[in-house]
């Protein structure tokens, strides 16, 4: 928990509070259905919280934004971004259900009213969004492919509208496609070794197909 006090310091009571409570309860969940290797349950606060939040580093989302994360997983990095971001929806998607039982489990025990979460291939969701963010789940050529035309057509931040994914690794022959993508070196938001081959690629999408 210190971890995300020394990145983010302005976070009121009660965002400390669904921080804390965080590591007990997927503790807890993790063993009945697992969802975060032991290893990365040990340091469920670096690897996944701490990670998650670099987007929150990268942009400040706007109260009543609508944000999607792509095969969510066991909450990453849709729940951090939730708690962080109390006045914005988040409506998390992955196509296996287990995971997201451990994900509205979670949910459920912080209080978090702003997460929707739905069991489907992303493909299947018809709604727009200011913004899409995921984590390893697909290559960005089928990852676009994926989610197009659910962008929102309004700009209500001054980065425009679209992907935000988190990645790692060479990613010069993955982006060669996508001119106007921008990547981000988590090590301009983080000092631990970690972060040091990770980055956040933004793609601005239009919101039509
Ligand atoms: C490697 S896990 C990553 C989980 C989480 N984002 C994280 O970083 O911890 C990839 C997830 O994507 C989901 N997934 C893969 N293809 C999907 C699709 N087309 N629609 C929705 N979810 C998908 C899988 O079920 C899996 O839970």
């Amino acid at each position: 928990m210190e971890l995300i006090l020394k990145y983010f310091n302005n976070l009121t009571q009660d965002q400390i509070d669904k921080f804390t409570k965080l590591e007990a309860l997927y503790q807890d969940w993790n063993l009945k259905i697992n969802v975060v290797s032991r290893k990365d349950i040990d340091e469920l606060y670096l690897r996944h919280v701490l990670h998650s939040l670099a987007i929150a580093k990268l942009i400040q989302f706007k109260d009543g934004s609508e944000i999607m994360d792509v095969g969510t997983g066991g909450g990453f990095p849709g729940i951090p971004l939730a708690i962080m971001f109390p006045n914005c929806s988040f409506h998390l998607v992955d196509s296996i259900a287990k995971k997201l039982k451990v994900v509205d489990e979670v949910v459920e025990g912080l209080g978090l009213s702003n997460v929707k979460t739905t069991h489907t291939r992303v493909e299947e969701v018809n709604e727009t969004y200011d913004f899409i963010v995921s984590r390893a789940v697909a290559a960005m050529p089928t990852f676009v492919h994926w989610v197009k035309g659910k962008i929102a057509k309004e700009q209500k931040h001054d980065l425009k509208n679209g992907i935000i994914y988190l990645k790692g690794g060479d990613l010069g022959e993955e982006l060669q496609d996508y001119k106007t993508a921008k990547i981000y070196n988590l090590t301009d938001y983080y000092s631990e070794d970690f972060f040091e081959t990770k980055k956040i690629v933004h793609l601005p999408m239009k919101y039509k197909v």
